[in-house]
Parts: structure tokens; C-alpha cells; sequence
């Protein structure tokens, strides 16, 4: 077998996610699990189960990783690669700790993680290192084996993350009227996190200076607009803007957030904007309501038109992508050479997230990284 068709170590793939709400019932639980011990405010925990109440308890995320799982198997299939993969949540059913043990059950040893987080940051990933390394640390206080788990890398500037991305800014450019389509502006959205997270993403050396987090979703916003404007000849202007923001009103948070953007750029005569949120793998609560109930209200109200472009969700060329991130990884397991694909200007991430990476603010156990207890 040549070295990028052999899965070897791996005997397995797990697609690791947020998890949410599938009912009504569900929708305070789900967020007591989340908020665990992370001091949110009971206000905005309030305002945030209301917004999932409006979609009927029901988060998206569900529904999208399990059409996720489908395009992984049936690209596993096409690529004749018999790699079972498995689905565990951090917040939700199916619980990490009760796939893993599934998993261990089913022989499995050495497992290739996925994380529906494409970016750096504590909340995207050292958060699921640590559930990692505490369901690792359940397994084997049930006298269970453990199997040793890699988290693959970073895949914001993978071609099968931004290509589709791509597709959908286009898409929703056609979509706006041709009279404003032409002078509108590109805002591409994230999940705002604490500046002092911002600033210490990433590796050690990239701290203080910002951060790994801005960085990425910078070098992909640049990516997207390079391509749109390839495409459609125009240079739509860009900003990198914010969205979701919880925690108290005292601590920094990234900004601006996308309605008070919405609004300067219609003060500054802009005709359109459309909103892409790049920071999001797909349609979670906070594109449904964040973006599609309350900043579009807020452009309504406006008189300004906007469209929301597409997330990547379950597209064939991301789930190309995965096949490919985990071929790479299990080459440079084996010691083969290997040239991991990316584009833009930060290169391939990190396979090991190195010791410092994405600090918490009290340290836990991470597993899948450097300094991993397992
Ligand atoms: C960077 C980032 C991602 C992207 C990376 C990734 O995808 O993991 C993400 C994803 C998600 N966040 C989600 C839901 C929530 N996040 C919360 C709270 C927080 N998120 C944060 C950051 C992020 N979050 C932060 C800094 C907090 C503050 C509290 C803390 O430091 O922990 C809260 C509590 C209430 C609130 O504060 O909003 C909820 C309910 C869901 C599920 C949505 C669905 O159901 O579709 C998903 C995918
Ligand atoms: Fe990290």
C-alpha cells in the first residue's frame, strides 16, 4: 500500500463534538453540562435557552453531525478504507465517555479524533482535550484498556474547509439584488471568546501577540475573499467580526460583534453585506439564531440587505478533507514523509498540541497533546 492509502495505526475514527438539546426536555440539562463549573451568568444562560426553545428545544448540531458521520463512511467506502468511525459529544448523547468505551469494547487501541472545531482556542481545543483525557481517566478506573487517542490537526486552512466556504459566499453574492450586489461588503463571523483567551491561543510562541485564534480566522477570511474575488472580479471589502458573545459585561471579548457592524456599515452607506460564518464547521444554534434570527432582524430594520452563506456541514469534499488529514497523520506516525496540505500564508498546524497550548485557566489533564497523562 502506498503510504497515503494506509490508515496504519489507526483503527478507528471518532468524530468528537459539542453535542445539544434534541427536545424540549433536554434544553436545561444540556446547558447545566455545558456550563458546569465555567461561571456564565444565569441571565444569558436564561436568554440562551430561550433562543433554543424558538427552534422547539432542538439543536441543528445533531441532525448535521449525523449527516456528517454518513459523508465520512460513504468517502471511507468509496476510498475502500474499512475504518469504523464512531460519534461521542462533550455536552450531549451520544457521551464521549460512553463511545470511547464502545469503542474499547469493539477492540479498538489507537483512535483518530475529529473535533467539529476547526480553529486554536481553549473552547475549540484544549476543552476537548481535557473531556479527552477525562474519559480516558473513567475507561481505566473501570479497569477497562485505554486506548491512545490523537486529535487531528487544525483544519482551518484545509482546501476542503475553505473550498466550499468559498461556494457559499458566492452563492449568496448571486442571491443578493444585482443593483446592491456589487458594492457589498463581506463580514466574516466567529464565536467571540475572552481577549485574554484570544491572546494566549495557540502555541506559547504565538501568545501575546494576539494570538493563534485571530490569526487563523484572519488567514481564512483573506482566503475566501482572494477566491471571491478570482471568481467575480470584484473586491467586496472584509472585516473579521464577532458573534455569541456570554460572560460578564466587565471582561473583554473580541469585537465587534456582527450587529453593531451591521450597523456601522449601513451609518457608512454601505448597500449589503453577507454574513459568512467562517468559525463555525456548521449550522450550530448560534448560525440559527445568532446570525439568522436576530442579526438579520437587525438589517431588516435596517433596510439593509443581507444573506448568510453556507457553513461546510456534511459537504464531500470536507469529509474528502478528513480522509486525508488522518492518511497524512497515520503516514508521520509511521515515519513516513509526509506534506501536509494547506493553504494560506500560516501553513500546516501542529499535529501535538505543544506544552502551553490554549492554557485553561486552572490546568486539567489534557489528553492528545504534548503533555498528555495518557
Ligand atoms: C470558540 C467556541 C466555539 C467554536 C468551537 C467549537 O465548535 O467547539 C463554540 C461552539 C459551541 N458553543 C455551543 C454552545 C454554547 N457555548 C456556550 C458558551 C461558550 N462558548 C464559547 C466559545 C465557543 N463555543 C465560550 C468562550 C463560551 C463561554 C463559556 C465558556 O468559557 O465555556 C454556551 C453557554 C451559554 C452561552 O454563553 O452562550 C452554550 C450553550 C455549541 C452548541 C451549539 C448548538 O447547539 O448548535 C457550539 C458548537
Ligand atoms: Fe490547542
Amino acid at each position: 500500500m502506498s503510504d497515503l492509502r494506509d490508515p496504519a495505526p489507526y483503527d478507528a475514527l471518532l468524530l468528537l463534538s459539542f453535542g445539544g438539546p434534541e427536545g424540549p426536555d433536554d434544553v436545561v440539562p444540556f446547558l447545566a453540562n455545558v456550563t458546569r463549573g465555567r461561571g456564565i451568568p444565569e441571565e444569558r444562560l436564561k436568554e440562551v435557552g430561550k433562543h433554543y426553545f424558538l427552534f422547539g428545544g432542538v439543536s441543528p448540531i445533531n441532525a448535521q453531525n449525523r449527516a456528517l458521520l454518513d459523508a465520512l463512511r460513504k468517502d471511507l467506502a468509496d476510498h475502500a478504507l474499512e475504518l469504523p468511525v464512531y460519534w461521542g459529544n462533550r455536552n450531549w448523547a451520544p457521551y464521549l465517555t460512553d463511545t470511547l468505551r464502545e469503542m474499547v469494547t469493539d477492540g479498538h487501541r489507537r483512535i483518530a479524533v475529529l473535533a467539529t472545531s476547526a480553529y486554536a482556542s481553549y473552547s475549540g481545543c484544549r476543552q476537548y482535550r481535557e473531556n479527552l483525557a477525562e474519559s480516558l481517566a473513567a475507561l481505566e478506573a473501570e479497569g477497562l484498556p485505554v486506548p491512545r487517542v490523537d486529535k487531528l490537526r487544525h483544519y482551518f486552512n484545509h482546501p476542503g474547509f475553505v473550498g466550499p466556504m468559498v461556494d457559499g459566499v458566492l452563492a449568496s453574492l448571486a442571491d443578493l439584488p444585482e443593483d446592491v450586489r456589487a458594492g457589498a461588503h463581506l463580514a466574516f463571523t466567529t464565536h467571540s471568546i475572552p481577549v485574554s483567551a484570544a491572546d494566549t491561543s495557540g502555541p506559547v510562541e504565538t501568545h501575546g501577540d494576539g494570538g493563534s485564534y485571530v490569526a487563523e480566522h484572519l488567514d481564512v477570511a483573506r482566503l475566501i475573499s482572494e477566491a471571491v474575488r478570482e471568481e467575480t472580479g470584484i473586491e467586496h471589502p472584509w472585516q473579521l467580526v464577532y458573534q455569541s458573545r456570554s460572560g460578564a459585561p466587565h471582561i473583554p471579548w473580541l469585537e465587534p460583534d456582527i450587529c453593531d457592524h451591521l450597523e456601522t456599515l449601513h451609518g457608512d452607506g454601505v448597500p449589503a453585506v453577507v454574513m459568512a460564518p467562517i468559525g463555525f464547521v456548521s449550522d450550530h444554534m448560534e448560525v440559527l439564531y445568532d446570525l439568522d434570527t436576530e442579526a438579520t432582524a437587525k438589517a431588516a430594520e435596517l433596510g439593509l440587505p443581507v444573506r448568510r452563506s453556507a457553513t461546510v456541514g456534511a459537504d464531500p469534499r470536507f469529509a474528502a478533507a478528513v480522509r486525508e488529514l488522518l492518511l497524512e497523520r497515520a503516514a508521520a506516525e509511521r515515519d513516513r514523509p509526509v506534506t501536509p496540505c494547506a493553504l494560506g500564508a500560516l501553513g500546516p498546524s501542529h499535529d501535538l498540541c505543544p506544552v502551553g497550548c490554549c492554557p485553561a485557566r486552572a490546568l486539567k489533564p489534557a489528553a492528545a497533546g504534548a503533555d498528555s497523562p495518557f
